[in-house]
């Protein structure tokens, strides 16, 4: 759950951006082409966006640039602090992927940046049940996030991280929930989502999902 995490992002806030700019080499695959995979994200939501897992407010801030009116909700305090500095004005809430205020307006899209993983596959699919119903309809999921083909392929990952030395890598493949295509699949699909997945980089692949129908 969120909380379990907002010690490790409260203290990884003051360097996050450095990582993204791949400064870091255990994480420079995930991160490769970070900003190009924001702007996809940004160009395919429209109207009123609800962001989880705001971050340090990258995907925000061009979310923001392009018109769109976002709506922040993120679990970690010192990601907030980040997040703020950079966009004062930004509308930005204490809140989760399942707990969370929700925005007076209705939501057209609502938006995610290497964060769903964060989530086991039973929350994921309490969340996606959710959004069914608070979206309009024709309302999209757009996430950015690791997934694997298989477990087939996941299990490769972690043997080539474990091989290259990239031992907080390949811990973090093991211990967060990471989740196949299938898995995520059938999650958007029984809960009335037409779902298409992008690979952008050997981690993180673009999943959009459109509304057909809440059930
Ligand atoms: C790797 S960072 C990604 C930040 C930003 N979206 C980006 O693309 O750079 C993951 C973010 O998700 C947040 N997070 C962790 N668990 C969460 C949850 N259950 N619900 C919403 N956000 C969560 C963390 O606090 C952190 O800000």
């Amino acid at each position: 759950m969120a909380t379990d995490f907002n010690e490790l992002f409260d203290e990884w806030s003051s360097s996050y951006d450095e990582t993204v700019a791949g400064h870091d080499p255990e994480y420079n695959e995930v991160f490769r082409l970070y900003s190009h995979i924001l702007e996809e994200v940004s160009n395919k939501s429209k109207g009123n966006v609800i962001e989880f897992g705001v971050g340090t407010g990258n995907l925000t801030e061009k979310l923001l640039n392009s018109g769109k009116q976002v709506y922040g909700v993120e679990p970690s305090a010192g990601m907030r602090k980040v997040a703020k500095e950079k966009l004062p004005d930004l509308i930005l809430k204490e809140g989760d992927f399942l707990n969370f205020p929700h925005p007076t307006e209705t939501t057209d899209t609502i938006v995610s940046t290497y964060a769903f993983h964060h989530l086991t596959d039973e929350e994921k699919s309490a969340a996606i049940k959710q959004y069914s119903l608070i979206l309009n309809d024709n309302g999209k999921i757009v996430f950015a996030d690791t997934v694997f083909a298989d477990i087939t392929a996941k299990n490769n990952m972690i043997i080539s991280a474990e091989s290259k030395g990239y031992h907080r890598l390949a811990n973090d493949l093991k211990t967060e929930f990471y989740t196949t295509i299938p898995v995520l699949k059938e999650i958007f699909e029984s809960h009335g989502f037409t779902v298409s997945f992008t690979q952008k980089n050997d981690f993180v692949w673009i999943i959009e999902a459109i509304k057909q129908r809440s059930v």
